[in-house]
């Protein structure tokens, strides 16, 4: 009865006010504006909040509950993120339609806040601007291929050498990995390294996390169309933007001076040198983009990207060597077999000649594989859009949404792997005991917009694990208490901070 009583009364003053009037019609309108969809599209959820669209269904473990849209939805479907329309394409098939046979189409990456910011590098870019980075980009890291095993091993002697001294004590592993891994992306991008105790390493990767955590969170300011008018940096935005700088100014703009100042064509030797030689040959090609604050923010893109990805596969290997000892131990006993002969110049495993990813034995290759799938570090790979309206499977993608491609759905399927939570390497072996990949298995993602360096990522982590593996027994912090698998949330996840021992073995 009362309701009925506050419902009339309301009407009456509708009525009889014009305000009010205006007032409940300008709300109405306002959220119908906020909770209308296009026609066409993929499908979504149907209850929609006004403003922040389909945000709270995504709460605590995104990926979960996009795991759980897709039962619901299909293969392509869409969310809601503010005002925001965000499509994720799941499964091998529609990945491919839309990421290898329909490459170019759906190439573009979105215009958001986060991409204003790496704009002029070749992972923010899209169109001509990108093709040109990604020529050179291509070039560089082509340049240098060959070489690179060397300068791996080189850096997995010294990874060796700093595990050693830490004598078995309970240590994070985190800080030693990444600075071996940037040291390995140096020694080619510039041919320079650093010494692991060197404060501006420390300086480099609390930057490089800052961002990732800032880049993680600013998806409200990157989705949120008006924040760009606010004042002052209520996202931390400008703090990403300064970041950026502080690396730039310590890291890339020294050796970017030296290696201009020192150029020779008849001395190409690394990345920049590449970098360089192409500049000079485009100098007089209209509107181009190969210029050199391009190369620089190509360098960063390569050290940012490639150094957090790279330590984190690494970090998630520790976790399931200690989590799953025999298996180690069985990828153990295989490289000893092979590397029996230690090398006359550092005695350590691989060393006949420079061995690249492809040279190890089935059984630690497919270990290796199964850290990347259980990882599952990059499980929406990066954001990609389209640059004018577009159908896939019959559905409209607007040029204005935000396309991700799900790895998640690849490399966590029931369907294809059985027990996906289960780390068990077996499954990458086949009868005739060689390693055979399923064709999900695509961690750095396909077409051209594809992981340039996939093929110097997979010698960095074959090389890495192997030494580790080959000179190094790993235990838990405290007996019998073993990392957690929980996943840190996050554009990498990572796993919750731990200590281990790394005892030497004989
Ligand atoms: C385990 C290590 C790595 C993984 C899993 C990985 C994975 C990926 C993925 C999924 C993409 C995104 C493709 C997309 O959706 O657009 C990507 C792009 C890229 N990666 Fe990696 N990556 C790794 C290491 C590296 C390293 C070491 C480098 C550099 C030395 C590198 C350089 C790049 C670049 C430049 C792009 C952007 C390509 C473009 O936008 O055209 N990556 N990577």
């Amino acid at each position: 009865m009362s309701i009925y009583i506050a419902v009339h009364f309301l009407i009456d003053q509708i009525y009889n006010s014009p305000n009010i009037s205006i007032v409940v019609t300008v709300s109405s309108l306002l959220l119908w504006l906020s909770i209308r969809r296009p026609y066409d599209i993929p499908p979504n959820p149907w209850f929609i909040f006004p403003i922040i669209g389909h945000r709270p269904l995504l709460r605590g473990d995104s990926i979960q509950c996009l795991r759980r849209l897709r039962k619901d939805l299909g293969e392509v479907f869409s969310v809601y993120i503010d005002a925001q329309l965000v499509i994720v394409v799941n499964g091998l098939a529609a990945i491919k339609e839309a990421f290898m046979t329909r490459g170019e189409e759906f190439h573009w990456r979105p215009n958001t806040r986060i991409c204003d910011l790496f704009h002029f590098g070749v992972i923010c870019n899209s169109g001509r601007e990108w093709r040109e980075q990604r020529r050179v980009t291509e070039l560089g890291l082509q340049h240098v291929s060959p070489g690179v095993p060397v300068f791996v091993r080189r850096e997995a002697a010294h990874l060796t050498s700093a595990l050693q001294e830490e004598e078995g004590k309970p240590m994070d592993p985190k800080m030693i990995l990444h600075a071996a891994v940037f040291n390995s992306l140096t020694s080619f991008i510039f041919s320079r390294r650093l010494d692991y105790k060197d404060t501006l390493l420390e300086k480099v990767f609390t930057r490089f996390k800052e961002n990732l955590e800032l880049f993680s969170d600013s998806k409200f300011p990157n989705f949120f169309p008006f924040q760009k008018f606010l004042m002052g940096d209520f996202f931390d935005v400008k703090f990403l933007r300064i970041n950026m700088t502080e690396i730039h100014q310590k890291v890339i703009n020294p050796v970017f001076e030296e290696h201009r100042e020192e150029y020779s064509d008849e001395q190409v030797v690394d990345f920049l040198d590449v970098y360089l030689r192409e500049i000079k040959a485009n100098k007089n090609v209209k509107g181009t983009t190969v210029e050199e604050k391009s190369c620089q923010a190509v360098l960063y893109d390569l050290l940012w990207h490639g150094t957090t990805v790279t330590a984190a596969t690494l970090y998630w290997a520790v976790v399931f060597i200690l989590r799953h000892p025999k298996v180690a131990d069985k990828a153990r006993e295989e490289l000893a077999g092979v590397f029996a002969k230690p090398d006359a110049a550092d005695g350590q495993p691989g060393v006949e000649g420079s061995k690249a990813a492809t040279d190890y034995p089935a059984y630690f290759k497919a270990f290796v594989h199964e850290v990347q799938r259980c990882a599952n570090i990059s499980p929406l790979s990066m954001a990609h859009a389209v640059a004018k309206e577009k159908f896939l499977k019959g559905y409209r993608i607007p040029g204005d949404a935000v396309i991700l491609p799900s790895l998640d759905s690849l490399m966590m399927d029931e369907d294809v792997w059985g027990d996906p939570r289960v780390f068990r390497p077996e499954r990458f072996i086949n009868p005739e005991g060689k390693l055979s990949v399923p064709p999900e298995f695509i961690p750095f993602f396909i077409g051209i917009r594809g992981c340039p360096a996939s093929g110097i990522a997979q010698t960095i982590l074959s090389t890495f694990l192997a030494y580790i593996l080959f000179n190094f027994s790993i235990e838990p912090e405290v007996a019998g208490q073993l990392p957690s698998m929980e996943r840190k949330k996050g554009l990498i996840p990572m796993p919750p901070d731990f200590k281990s021992k790394f005892l030497i073995r004989r």
